[in-house]
């Protein structure tokens, strides 16, 4: 049973004290991150600063010693092993190219018309193949399905790549819906979409995650945004 059958509780999944070098390049240093089911949390910062390492570090399957992920102050390392605590979409594709929207929604335990309701013409597709849907429609796919599976927290990595302007308002307005049940935590270079949907931003830069109590200024203040 996972976490969120088993109360409507709140939870908090905290990644503290993360460090890692790679390739002899200090990457993170000075990690403290939270997220709370009922926001949306953001994660910016320059390509190649280390987003995609920090989900992954928090989601376990990229090792550093002495990582701190805890859910509600228990240690869960690797954090993936916990049923019912995360799920995570990396930035490259995900399904399989022969598995169709409804076989997809099977293995991870979603309702398949639930999680695609805001989206008629991907519904109407949910019996082709992935490797016959458009990109974009795969990864808005993709992104649909792992929020609605069944665990107290989803971590994003760039969901709004390739999903066109009128597909991401309705997605970010999916995601609003769905952290009334659940924590999330994405990064994605669509500064203006997520300052708009996220609670709360984090950035990091050359190694330090950092909060920003006031998202739009402080981009513009380190020259993130014109
Ligand atoms: N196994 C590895 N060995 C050495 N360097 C690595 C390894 N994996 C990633 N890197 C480097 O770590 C850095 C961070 O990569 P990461 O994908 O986490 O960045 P990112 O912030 O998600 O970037 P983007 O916004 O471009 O997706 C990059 O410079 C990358 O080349």
């Amino acid at each position: 049973m996972g976490l969120m059958e088993r109360n409507s509780t709140p939870h908090l999944l905290e990644a503290d004290g993360i460090q890692l070098t790679l390739g002899g390049r200090v990457l993170l240093s000075d990690v403290y991150l939270r997220v709370t089911t009922g926001q949306v949390v953001g994660l910016l910062g320059r390509n190649g600063c280390g987003k995609s390492t920090l989900l992954q570090a928090v989601f376990g399957t990229q090792r550093v010693a002495d990582a701190s992920v805890r859910v509600d102050g228990r240690r869960v390392v690797p954090a993936y092993r916990q049923p019912g605590l995360l799920s995570y979409l990396p930035q490259v594709p995900l399904l399989p190219a022969h598995l169709t929207a409804t076989g997809a929604a099977r293995l991870l335990g979603v309702d398949v018309e639930q999680a695609l309701a805001a989206f008629p013409e991907l519904l109407e597709q949910r019996h082709r193949p992935v490797g016959e849907l458009s990109g974009g429609t795969a990864r808005l796919l993709e992104v649909l399905l792992l929020l609605h599976t069944n665990t107290a927290f989803s971590l994003l990595d760039e969901p709004f790549t390739g999903v066109m302007p009128v597909h991401i308002d309705a997605l970010a307005q999916v995601i609003r819906d769905l952290k009334q049940r659940k924590g999330i935590l994405l990064t994605d270079h669509r500064y203006a979409e997520v300052l708009a949907l996220c609670d709360v931003v984090y950035l990091l830069h050359d190694g330090r995650l950092e909060c920003l109590p006031d998202p739009l200024s402080g981009l513009r203040d380190r020259g993130y945004l014109k």
